[in-house]
């Protein structure tokens, strides 16, 4: 940093790199006036010089070899948005190695080696910030950092993949067919490099680990939360929902009590009178709640150039003040709690369950029989007329039952001979269980 500049050395120039240099450009005036310095991206790491872009920039300033930002004395922050693990992570610990401050936008790097990376940029006092890594364009690290540093997080929930939150919105709304939903998503730049990741609710999950990290002050790995994603999911049991007064939503759970703490990712079915069942499309929101606060919800476009660089950029003014005040690095908290994880006879919720009967006398009390004996008591049983002849099919919704309860009935039920195929379990959260209209 000379008196007057900050030089920044951005690597990647995709979705949100582009939305990064356009609104450096263009609110360049803020930017002086918020920090007293002008911010300055002195070059841009990418992988094909020759690659057509949305945004032109003079060719002098993109390069393929990351050792001009890396060790160019100029660079003062390093925002890295090219995403992945390799080389991502070792272009970070370089930067920090270096003095680099460093603000990035990869929640996968975060989730998996985020506390190697902060404990990097402690020891070299340098700033890590990861603003877009959650949630694109939502202030919402921040808020479990700082705003909520006063209060003791019980629960975060929420729809933390614009793109499934996309495709599902989609199929609900009007019908889409799951692919055609899906290019969609990807078209508009929100889906990952590889959208398998998306779909099977692997990126929700990195975004529960950070989230979880950060609100619980305890160090959460990928390996420990539950993970399922949408590709299951059929327009079938979206019809069914729907009828029950229900959203279909991905949705990212962490919660803790006095036994422990469990963090998943698995399709839901949100009541419609849950504030996060009216959140559609590319949105996302999460929903915390604080053992003094009570209930908050933060909603925001979840993905997309310039909501997500907004965050980066957002991250950039900080370090910049940051640098002004000399306390770079001062502001990294580690994880101070014991993390204890919940056994599945602890994990409590409610559960839709869809399944192929016989169309005979007795079936309804053989089925409760199987949950009543397993403790689960039932908020809604219905039975609908199946195409095939002889067979019916039964939708049920319970009442709060523990996981591992809900486990053995269903091994029960799957060896009946009146029940054909359990078709589908999914969680639900909010609301009471109506009867099918
Ligand atoms: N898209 C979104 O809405 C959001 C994305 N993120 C995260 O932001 C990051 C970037 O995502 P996004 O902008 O969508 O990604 P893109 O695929 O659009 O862009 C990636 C950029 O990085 C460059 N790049 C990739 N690998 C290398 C490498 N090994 N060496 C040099 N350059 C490389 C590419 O170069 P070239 O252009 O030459 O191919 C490209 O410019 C990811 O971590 C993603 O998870 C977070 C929130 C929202
Ligand atoms: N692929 C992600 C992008 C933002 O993190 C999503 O769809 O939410
Ligand atoms: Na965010």
């Amino acid at each position: 940093m000379n008196n007057e500049t900050v030089k920044v050395g951005l690597m990647g120039f995709g979705t949100v790199g582009t939305g990064v240099v356009r609104i450096i450009q263009g609110h360049q005036e803020d930017l002086v006036k918020q920090t007293g310095l002008s911010i300055q991206v002195e070059k841009i790491l990418v992988q094909n010089l020759n690659k057509k872009r949305s945004l032109q920039v003079p060719s002098d300033l993109l390069t393929t070899n990351a050792y001009e930002i890396l060790y160019s004395p100029d660079i003062d922050v390093v925002i890295e948005v090219m995403g992945g693990i390799h080389p991502a992570k070792e272009y970070i610990l370089t930067a920090l190695e270096q003095g680099k401050h460093v603000v990035t936008a990869n929640k996968d790097l975060m989730a998996l080696h985020g506390e190697e990376i902060l404990s990097k940029a402690k020891e070299k006092q340098c700033d890590v910030f990861y603003e877009a890594s959650v949630a694109g364009g939502i202030p919402i690290l921040r808020a479990l950092i700082e705003s909520f540093s006063s209060d003791r997080i019980t629960k975060i929930m929420g729809i933390i993949n614009g793109t499934t939150n996309y495709i599902l919105s989609k199929m609900s709304q009007e019908g889409a067919d799951y692919q055609e939903a899906l290019q969609e998503a990807q078209a508009l730049g929100y889906a990952e490099a590889d959208p398998t990741s998306d779909v099977e609710g692997l990126d929700a999950a990195r975004k529960m680990v950070i989230l979880s990290t950060l609100g619980f002050h305890i160090p959460m790995k990928l390996d420990e939360v539950e993970v399922k994603g949408i590709s299951q999911v059929t327009k079938e049991d979206i019809a069914y929902a729907k009828k029950l007064g229900y959203e279909m939503k991905l949705l990212g759970l962490a919660e803790q009590n006095g036994k422990g703490i469990e963090v998943s990712v698995e399709p839901t079915l949100v009541h419609k009178s849950h504030p996060l069942a009216s959140v559609h499309g590319v949105f996302n929101a999460i929903y915390v709640h604080g053992e003094a606060v009570g209930e908050t919800m933060f909603y925001g476009p979840g993905a997309g150039e310039l909501p997500t660089a907004t965050s980066v950029v957002s991250d950039l003014v900080t370090v910049v003040k940051n640098m002004k005040l000399l306390v770079n690095g001062q502001g990294i908290s580690s994880s101070y709690k014991e993390k204890k994880l919940k056994a599945d006879d602890h994990k409590y919720a409610k559960y839709f369950l869809r399944m192929i009967v016989s169309d005979q006398p007795g079936v309804f009390t053989q089925i409760s029989q199987a949950l009543a004996e397993q403790n689960i008591s039932l908020a809604t049983i219905v039975q609908q007329p199946h195409p095939k002849e002889k067979q019916a099919e039964i939708i049920i919704i319970t009442h709060r039952a523990a996981k591992s309860s809900l486990n053995q009935a269903l091994s029960q039920m799957e060896n009946m001979a009146i029940v054909s195929e359990i078709k589908s379990c999914y969680r639900v959260e909010g609301g009471e269980a109506e009867w099918l209209a």
